[in-house]
């Protein structure tokens, strides 16, 4: 698989269908939906509430059974949760209040067998200083901004090195100075670290800014309806042309006539950018 130019497929989804059980049969959230994610990779899932995009991240951790198709992990079926793909959450408030920033990065080293402490540990200095962290190594999460929270989340989720990170709307709740700020930052450990992302989220803005590469989901059932390779689009294009365009055309392609020009953060629900 993959020539020596092009990186190596990390998560492949093929004819994914999903179902759930309803009244008197099954009601189809996903049909049919395939993608490829490669080493180093951000692809974004992107779509109206409700058409299937957390259904496809919960099948890509494990947590939830496809009704058809599949999904492998560097050509493994997924057939459960495991320590090669780690989720993270909403907010980033998992942090155990009661531990240091180190602690709760060993923490996420708990499900990885034959671990020593002393190589644990070095594995979680490792991650911290990859977030730039060191410093704050032995600081409580309520003394932490929520940059530094992300990043500490990052750090656990890395720590254990994980194949892909997987994120369902982690900024959805978060204020839109905040998000921006967070988008940012996870902008720039992406760069720099390289790690390979599934990232869902309804925001077109959002996934234009976090993604290289877009998967357009229809409303429900979701079915690709156009993906995007949004990879020049990163850190500091926003606003720019190259941007506005995709944008436009993304929420053409969405939700029907003719683009608009983007707000901060799509759907409009969101404060013009400051
Ligand atoms: N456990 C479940 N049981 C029954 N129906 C479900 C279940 N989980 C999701 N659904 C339905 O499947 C469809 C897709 O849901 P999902 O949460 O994957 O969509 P989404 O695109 O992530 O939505 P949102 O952007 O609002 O989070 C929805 O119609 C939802 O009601």
């Amino acid at each position: 698989m993959g020539s020596s130019a092009e990186p190596l497929v990390v998560l492949e989804a093929q004819g994914l269908s999903i179902d759930f059980p309803a009244d008197g049969g099954a009601i189809r959230a996903v049909d049919n939906v395939s993608f490829t994610i490669r080493e180093g990779e951000r692809l974004v899932l992107l779509g109206p509430s409700g058409c299937g995009k957390s259904s496809i991240l919960k099948a890509a951790a494990g947590f939830l059974k496809p009704s058809a198709g599949s999904i492998a992990l560097r050509g493994r079926p997924v057939a459960g949760p495991g320590p090669d793909r780690v989720v993270v959450f909403q907010e980033f408030d998992q942090l155990l209040p009661w531990k240091s920033v180190r602690d709760n990065v060993l923490f996420g080293l708990k499900r990885k067998p034959g671990l020593s402490a002393a190589e644990a540990r070095d594995k979680a200095d490792a991650a911290i200083e990859r977030v730039g962290l060191s410093r704050a190594a032995n600081a409580y999460p309520h003394t932490l901004s929520g940059g530094m929270k992300q990043r500490v989340a990052i750090a656990r989720a890395l720590a254990a090195e994980p194949e892909i990170l997987l994120m369902d709307e982690p900024f959805a709740a978060l204020d839109a100075l905040t998000r921006e700020r967070l988008q940012e930052e996870l902008i720039g450990l992406a760069d720099s670290l390289g790690f390979t992302l599934l990232f869902v989220t309804h925001a077109i803005d959002e996934a234009i800014l976090v993604g290289s590469r877009l998967h357009l989901l229809s409303a429900h059932p979701g079915r690709t309806v156009a993906t995007f390779d949004v990879s020049e689009l990163g850190a500091g294009s926003w606003g720019s042309p190259s941007f506005a365009s995709v944008s436009d055309e993304v929420h053409r392609i969405l939700f029907g006539g003719a683009g608009r020009r983007a707000p901060r953060s799509a759907a409009g629900q969101e404060l013009a950018h400051v």
